[in-house]
């Protein structure tokens, strides 16, 4: 390739490396080169750049190749490294559910302004848990909580369990699988989710790692991205403490269709967060 010194050198593999991701037009060839790579030799980023001379091991050089085809092929990297940062914890992802953003973090952030009084958060509920993302920040940030987190997908639902061991929040959580609310009874103080909200046409659209590479279960909102939303109005009154608060992610463009589902439902809006876009994705809802 032009330009890159030849050889199996550091700087050799990451100089190509970039070219390749740059040429497969991911977004931030340079940086996700290094992270592969330090991610196959099993070393930090900082490691890396201190010798840029030294050799890449064979075995880490067959590891690296796998990946960097992989992120060619617009893998997520996420799904390539095994893990995420959310809020304040390190979670195993997996292609069995949606890797958390940071937008979703707006949710955690409505949480905490919520209830300024961390002592009145016993029971926190997380319908769609996916990772654990919500439930398991939430648990960190209400420490007298105990948490239920419901997911669809009972890998997805594993995977939530082996988060909540791996950031020491096991014992204060309960993972099942199953559809919604159905298996629930008795309230909680704080529900948060994250439903699937997308327009299932407007999925193959989506960018590749998202479209190809996130599962439909955890996108797909039906025609018109609400199907979730109707869902969620039809369990949730029935789920809140009266001082209760639910909160909600939203789509692009879908507060007043949700706010007005939630509110034939008897559910009050309180706030709408905004995430760091300016785009509203936190709606709080009360018991009207
Ligand atoms: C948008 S993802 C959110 C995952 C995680 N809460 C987050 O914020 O990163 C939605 C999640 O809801 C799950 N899900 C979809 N339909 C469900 C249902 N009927 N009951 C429970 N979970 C469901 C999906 O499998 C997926 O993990």
């Amino acid at each position: 390739m032009s330009g890159c010194e030849p050889g199996e050198s550091i700087g050799a593999f990451l100089c190509q490396a970039g070219q390749r991701l740059r040429a497969a037009a991911v977004e931030a060839p340079r940086l996700e080169a290094r992270l592969l790579l330090a991610h196959a030799m099993g070393c930090r980023q900082e490691d890396l750049l201190r010798d840029p001379r030294a050799p890449v091991p064979p075995e880490a050089q067959a590891r690296f190749r796998e990946a960097l085809a992989a992120r060619a092929r617009h893998v997520p990297m996420a799904h390539l490294l095994g893990h995420a940062g959310f809020w304040t914890l390190d979670l195993l992802s997996s292609p069995a559910t949606l890797i958390p953003r940071a937008d979703t973090e707006t949710l955690v952030e409505a949480a905490l302004a919520a209830f300024p009084e961390r002592g009145a958060v016993t029971r926190i509920l997380d319908l769609g848990t996916g990772t654990g993302a919500l439930l398991l920040a939430c648990l960190e940030e209400f420490p007298g909580a105990f948490g239920v987190g419901v997911e669809r997908n009972p890998e997805a639902a594993a995977l939530a369990r082996a988060n909540a061991a791996r950031n020491g929040l096991a014992e204060r959580a309960a993972i099942l699988a199953g559809d919604w609310a159905d298996a629930l009874a008795g309230r909680f103080d704080l529900i948060l989710s994250n439903p699937p909200y997308i327009e299932s046409a407007a999925i193959p659209g989506l960018m590749p790692e998202v479209a190809r590479h996130e599962p439909a279960l955890a996108l797909d909102g039906g025609p018109d991205g609400l199907d979730a939303y109707r869902a969620l109005a039809a369990c949730l009154p029935r789920l809140l403490t009266g001082a209760g608060r639910a909160v909600l992610e939203l789509g692009q463009g879908q507060q007043p269709a949700v706010e007005g589902l939630m509110a034939g439902a008897g559910l009050r809006a309180v706030e709408c967060r905004s995430d760091l876009g300016g785009i509203p994705r936190a709606l709080v809802l009360r018991p009207a």
